[in-house]
Parts: C-alpha cells; sequence; structure tokens
C-alpha cells in the first residue's frame, strides 16, 4: 500500500484513539470520527504534533448519511481509502427486566449500525478507488460468551461477529478482507462506568465491580488500550492479508476458543 489511509470512529477516548495513533504511528494517514468533534480534534492535534497526519470529523456512527461523508471527506482530504476500524460503540449495563425499547434501539443503532453503515460506506469507497482494503469491527470477549447483566451489549457483540464473518464472504472476491477483535477487559471509561454500575448495584465498590469481570485473566492483568491497538495493527497491516472473517481474541485469556 503506498499511500496508507485509515479512518477510525470512536476515536477521541479508550481504545479507539490508542488505534488512531498506532497506526498513525505505522504510516496510516488517519481520520478520526466521533460524535464530539473537541475530542477528536485535541487526538488529531497530537497526532500531527508528533509528525503524523490526521484529520478530526464530527459523526454520530449510528446515523448512514453521516457515516458516508465522513468516508468521503476521508478520501478528498487524503486521496485514498483502505482501512476503516468500526470501534465505537456503546457498553451500557442492562439487566435483563431493565431493558425498554428504546434502550434496545439505541444500543443497536450505535453499535450494530455503526458497523453496517461503516462496512457500506468503505465498501463503496474501495469500489470507487479500483482497490480493495481491511473491514475491522469491534467485538468483544463478551461476544464470544455471554456476560452478565450486559443483555443488550452482548446480543450487538455476537451480531457483529456473525456481519463479519458474512461480509468477509460477500466481499473476499474484491479483495477485501473483514475482521474483528476482541478486546477484554480494558482501561477505558466504558469498562469503568460497567465496572461502577455493578459495584453500585451491589452496594460494593467500583474495584469489587471491575475484579467481577477481570478474575481468571491468565496473564493475570488488566488490558490496556495499546494491547488492543497492537493486535488492530496487524489486521490493518499486510500481514494478515491471507485471514479474513476471523475474530482476533485479546484478552490475555479469557475466552479459550
Ligand atoms: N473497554 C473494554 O473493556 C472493552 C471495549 N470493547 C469495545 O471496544 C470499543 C471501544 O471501547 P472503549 O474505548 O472502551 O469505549 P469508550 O466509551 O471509552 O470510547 C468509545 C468512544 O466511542 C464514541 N462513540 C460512542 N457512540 C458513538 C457514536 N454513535 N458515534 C460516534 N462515536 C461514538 C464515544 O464518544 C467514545 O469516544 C467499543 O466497541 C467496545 O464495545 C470491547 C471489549 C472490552
Ligand atoms: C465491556 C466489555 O466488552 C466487556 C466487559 O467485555
Amino acid at each position: 500500500m503506498a499511500n496508507k489511509v485509515a479512518l477510525v470512529t470512536g476515536a477521541g477516548q479508550g481504545i479507539g484513539q490508542a488505534i488512531a495513533e498506532r497506526l498513525a504511528k505505522d504510516g496510516f494517514s488517519v481520520a478520526l470520527v466521533g460524535r464530539h468533534l473537541d475530542k477528536v480534534q485535541k487526538v488529531a492535534d497530537e497526532i500531527n504534533g508528533n509528525g503524523g497526519k490526521a484529520l478530526a470529523i464530527k459523526a454520530d456512527v449510528s446515523d448512514r448519511d453521516q457515516v458516508f461523508a465522513a468516508v468521503e471527506e476521508t478520501v478528498e482530504k487524503f486521496g485514498d481509502f483502505n482501512v476503516i476500524v468500526n470501534n465505537a460503540g456503546l457498553g451500557p449495563t442492562t439487566p435483563i427486566d431493565t431493558i425498554t425499547p428504546d434502550d434496545f434501539e439505541w444500543v443497536y443503532k450505535v453499535n450494530v449500525g455503526g458497523v453496517l453503515w461503516g462496512t457500506q460506506a468503505a465498501h463503496k469507497a474501495f469500489k470507487e478507488l479500483g482497490h480493495g482494503g481491511k473491514i475491522i469491527n469491534a467485538t468483544s470477549q463478551a461476544g464470544v460468551v455471554g456476560n452478565p447483566n450486559l443483555a443488550l451489549y452482548v446480543g450487538t457483540k455476537f451480531a457483529i461477529r456473525g456481519i463479519t464473518q458474512t461480509t468477509a464472504r460477500d466481499l473476499a472476491s474484491e479483495d477485501i478482507t473483514v475482521n474483528a477483535f476482541a478486546p477484554g477487559i480494558v482501561k477505558t471509561p466504558m469498562m469503568f462506568d460497567i465496572a461502577h454500575e455493578v459495584g453500585q448495584n451491589a452496594g460494593k465498590s467500583d474495584e469489587w465491580g471491575m475484579s467481577t469481570f477481570s478474575d481468571g485473566i491468565a496473564l493475570g492483568r488488566l488490558s490496556e488500550p495499546e494491547d488492543v491497538a497492537n493486535a488492530v495493527a496487524f489486521l490493518a497491516g499486510p500481514d494478515s492479508n491471507y485471514v479474513t472473517g476471523q475474530t482476533l481474541i485479546v484478552d490475555g485469556g479469557m475466552q479459550f476458543q
């Protein structure tokens, strides 16, 4: 790939930020997409300040038109498009009896809709540019095995693995690979929020909440966002050219397949 261009959604913090920073270090020009322009702009400014090439774009991944516009702006700015990382997601704690139709619509629109629209928009760009590319989707260890009190979230993450496998087959003849990454318990605002709610519901501390998720990590530590970015760098680069339809579990040894 001569002119490598990637777009990362949910890049204003957490795992998305780490992925954008890592891909920039690997020589990609990166578009950082998020709902809050100030957050993605700050990360883009840091990347540009460190000698990388970054562009901040405000878009809500649940809105198909906004996702298509973000990909088009990236192509206009950087002149090519090679990789999309559909990373943005929501992880509310939802004990089964509390789930409302509004919750259902909100979480599925962002988590599943964001992957569908990102896949479509990337496919359109690859076709127009006349080459293949890589589509990389965020699932979770909770998209491999059900986790307590996360029925909505877990459903979306299983769905993402299904979409990944299907689109890998659908798009393979166009030299497009589609893979997913499945983080474990990563130190990001999303995971701290989940641990806080679980702890509060049990009348216990945030640390206790985190321990209910992190017990049994074979490597004996929680994940840094950079652990996940390292795996995504592999999926985004040429070393994964013969890998498609897979979920790469990056959880320190929680789920074994
Ligand atoms: N933190 C963890 O332990 C794990 C996270 N994951 C997945 O990794 C991905 C990233 O997670 P984190 O960095 O932890 O989350 P986070 O909540 O810390 O960051 C997610 C980012 O996505 C953005 N975002 C949310 N909805 C959006 C929308 N509709 N449009 C555009 N941007 C939106 C948020 O503003 C935020 O900047 C998510 O898909 C999550 O499900 C998977 C497994 C574990
Ligand atoms: C938030 C998440 O994906 C977990 C607990 O695996």
